[in-house]
This record gives C-alpha cells, sequence and structure tokens, in this order.
C-alpha cells in the first residue's frame, strides 16, 4: 500500500489578505507574468492612466479591480481633481479606494531581480518583512536591521530602546535603472546600478529622504492618509515629484510623535506624545528597473522641482505641528495650511497642491470613514 500521497501544499503567502498591490499603467501588464509566482495570491489594484477607451490587458489567473479615469471621476465626482491625469500619481487612487491594512505599489517595468546567489528576489515577501518588523528611528544600530536573522543590536546600544517602533513605510531599491533625476540621467546615460547592497535601514528620526514610488510598501493604516502622490502631470507645472512630494510628507508624520490610547469605550485615539514615533526603513529589497525614460523628457517635468526643492526641504524641517493635531488627517490638515503659507509664496502651483492635500483628505475620510470600534479590535 503506498504512503500517504505527497501534495505539495503552497504555503499561504503572509498578509494575503491584508495586504494590495496598486499598480499604475500606461501599458498592458505582461510584467506580471515574472511576478505570478509571488503576485498571483494577492489581489491587485490597477489604476489606468490617460486614456479610459484603451484596454489593459491583465493576464489570465490574477484577481484584480481595475480603475480609469472615467472611473475615478465617477467615484470621487469634483474630488477627483486631487487624483493627477498623464502622471503614475494617480496610483494613489488606489491606496484610496483599498480596503486593506497594507499596500505594495510597483511600476509596470519593474521585474524580478536576482541577489548575489542567482535567486529570484521575492521583493514582496521582502517588504512584507520589513514592515512586519520594527523600526529604530531614535539610535542607529551600527549593524544595520538588528531584528533580521544573524543579526542583533550592537553593544552599547539602550536596552530602552530595543523595542523599536512600529515600521510605517518599507522603501525597496532597483538594479539595472536607477532612480535619477533628469540632470544626472543626462551626464551618465549609461550608467546601471549593479550593485547589490545586502542591507536594511531604519531612516534616523528628523532626516527627510527622496522616496521613490516604484517599488515601495506601506501600512496604510498607520500613514495611509499621507501619502499623497503630490498632483503632477496634465494641466501641472512640475511632474516625477509625486513620489518625493509624499516621501517629504510621510516622513514629516511619522517622526512625530503619536501612540493609541485606549478610550473607556474600548475604542481607541491617536494622540501625539512624546516618546514613540513610526519608522521608515530603506534597502532591501531590489527590482530589475528596466526601462529609462527619456531624460529630456524627464528634465522638462523636474527642472522646477529642483530648484524649488531646495526651498522645500527647509519648509519641512522647520515645521511646528500644534498639539491640537491628534491624528494622521489632522496633521495633513494643518501641513497643507503651512504649504499654502509658506511655498504659495514661492509659485501658485503650491496653493493647488495646498488644495488638493485637503480634496485628498476629505476624499479619503469619505471613502474609509473611520472605524473607531473596528480599530479597537484590531
Ligand atoms: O503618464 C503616465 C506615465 C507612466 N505611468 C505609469 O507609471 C509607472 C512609471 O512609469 P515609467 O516607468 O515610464 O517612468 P519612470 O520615470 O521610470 O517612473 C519612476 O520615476 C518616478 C516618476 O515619478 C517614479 O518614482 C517612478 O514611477 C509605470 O507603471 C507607468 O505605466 C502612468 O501611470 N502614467
Ligand atoms: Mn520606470
Amino acid at each position: 500500500m503506498s504512503g500517504p500521497s505527497s501534495v505539495s501544499v503552497k504555503p499561504t503567502p503572509l498578509l494575503k489578505d491584508e495586504l494590495d498591490i496598486v499598480i499604475p499603467t500606461i501599458r498592458n501588464l505582461d510584467f506580471l507574468e515574472m511576478w505570478r509566482p509571488f503576485f498571483e495570491q494577492y489581489h491587485l489594484i490597477i489604476v489606468q492612466d490617460g486614456d479610459p477607451t484603451k484596454t489593459i490587458h491583465v493576464p489570465e489567473g490574477f484577481d484584480y479591480e481595475l480603475y480609469n479615469r472615467n472611473d475615478i471621476n465617477r467615484i470621487l465626482g469634483p474630488k477627483a481633481s486631487c487624483i493627477s491625469f498623464k502622471d503614475s500619481a494617480c496610483r494613489c487612487f488606489g491606496y484610496m479606494v483599498s480596503k486593506k491594512k497594507y499596500i505594495y505599489t510597483i511600476d509596470d517595468d519593474c521585474f524580478v531581480a536576482k541577489d548575489p546567489s542567482g535567486k529570484d528576489i521575492n521583493a514582496l515577501e521582502q517588504h512584507i518583512k520589513n514592515l512586519l518588523s520594527p523600526s529604530t528611528p531614535f539610535f542607529f544600530n551600527t549593524l544595520y536591521d538588528p531584528y533580521r536573522e544573524g543579526a542583533d543590536f550592537v553593544r552599547g546600544y539602550p536596552f530602552s530602546l530595543r523595542e523599536g517602533v512600529p515600521t510605517a513605510v518599507s522603501h525597496g531599491l532597483w538594479l539595472n535603472i536607477p532612480d535619477y533625476d533628469a540632470p544626472t540621467q543626462l551626464v551618465k546615460p549609461r550608467e546601471r546600478n549593479s550593485r547589490y547592497v545586502d542591507a536594511v535601514l531604519t531612516i534616523p528620526k528628523g532626516t527627510l529622504f527622496p522616496m521613490c514610488g516604484m517599488n515601495l510598501g506601506f501600512d496604510r493604516e498607520l500613514i495611509g492618509p499621507a501619502m499623497y502622490f503630490g498632483l503632477m502631470g496634465d494641466g501641472q507645472p512640475i511632474g516625477r515629484y509625486d513620489d518625493m512630494w509624499a516621501g517629504w510628507c510621510i516622513k514629516f508624520v511619522t517622526d512625530l510623535l503619536l501612540i493609541s490610547l485606549n478610550n473607556t469605550d474600548g475604542s481607541t485615539h491617536k494622540v501625539i506624545c512624546d516618546h514613540m514615533g513610526w519608522g521608515v526603513k530603506t534597502g532591501l529589497p531590489y527590482i530589475w528597473h528596466s526601462k529609462a525614460s527619456n531624460p529630456f523628457v524627464n528634465l522638462k517635468k523636474e527642472y522646477k522641482g529642483i530648484y524649488w526643492q531646495e526651498e522645500i526641504i527647509p519648509f519641512f524641517q522647520q515645521i511646528v505641528m500644534p498639539k491640537e493635531c491628534t491624528t494622521v488627517q489632522a496633521c495633513y490638515i494643518e501641513l497643507s495650511k503651512q504649504v499654502q503659507e509658506k511655498l504659495g509664496k514661492i509659485d501658485p502651483y503650491f496653493t493647488k497642491l495646498a488644495e488638493a492635500m485637503v480634496t485628498w483628505i476629505e476624499a479619503w475620510d469619505e471613502l474609509n470613514p473611520k472605524a473607531e470600534v473596528a480599530a479597537a479590535k484590531a
């Protein structure tokens, strides 16, 4: 009699029902074939940019919802004005309509990279590991990620800080075409990134960073309302700063000090306090970025951002948040007021952006009514 049949049962992927994959696209999605082993069991949210009459082909076997511009306008009505058109920034609509705790967003010209041993990198799995393990924004661990197998906190690391804080964002990197700005791309047209650095770092509190949106994971319940990809593309004077804007805003908010306090009815509310924040990590995983966008087109999109950011960065570094702002939404609305007041002088664009930030929060709250009780049970 033969023994029990050895039926190979696929393990349930981590966060299978708690994570959505958001893809902005103007192309077909054949790139998913390469990701199938890693993505097939997750739900996709495809944000189709550009001409809504164009049909986007999604390979068989994927569970997805697709939104084109007509859908965005139908769902948001006038508030659709805050969602960029003809720019990858449109992806943030996917964050808003998702109902899951986590988001992973990836561009359709990003493929599975190989690690130095030649093994395919499951980028999604690594982002999930990054998000599910704490961050260390208050004190730098010189042996990098202390929660990783085979590593730990080094001598002299305060034990009072070894619990770490929740991780809000996991920022992945890219082999082959690096995410350079247009001037750098122009002077180094053939430069390719072949360096695989086997590390995950927490970006220290109080330090901003250039967030790239093409390989990015985040905790939507923690930081989703601040993950607005700034107004870019059609009708806007700037492009390719959508993810940068979001990165500056989320880093400012995660550096703020928010904890959840229990209300007498068992629900919770978040307050700013003086001993916690959330973490942002960067490093692994790598994806293989295959398409170099046109540096001349990119220069036209980026050039104002290249000099505006010299004033935007000091703006974020000097912001004072009133103590009444006790939720991410309230902090973001206050941020929009200060954008209007202090950056509006640079260019009328920032007045438009500040208004779009408010519209984004209004739309977010409309599509995601505050589930206090649910949050309390979570
Ligand atoms: O109008 C558009 C153009 C593109 N998309 C989709 O967005 C991503 C990125 O497009 P692409 O790979 O062509 O452009 P990159 O320059 O490599 O983009 C990276 O640079 C930054 C731009 O802000 C950003 O961090 C990365 O996206 C693809 O999925 C396109 O299909 C779009 O939706 N609308
Ligand atoms: Mn690209």
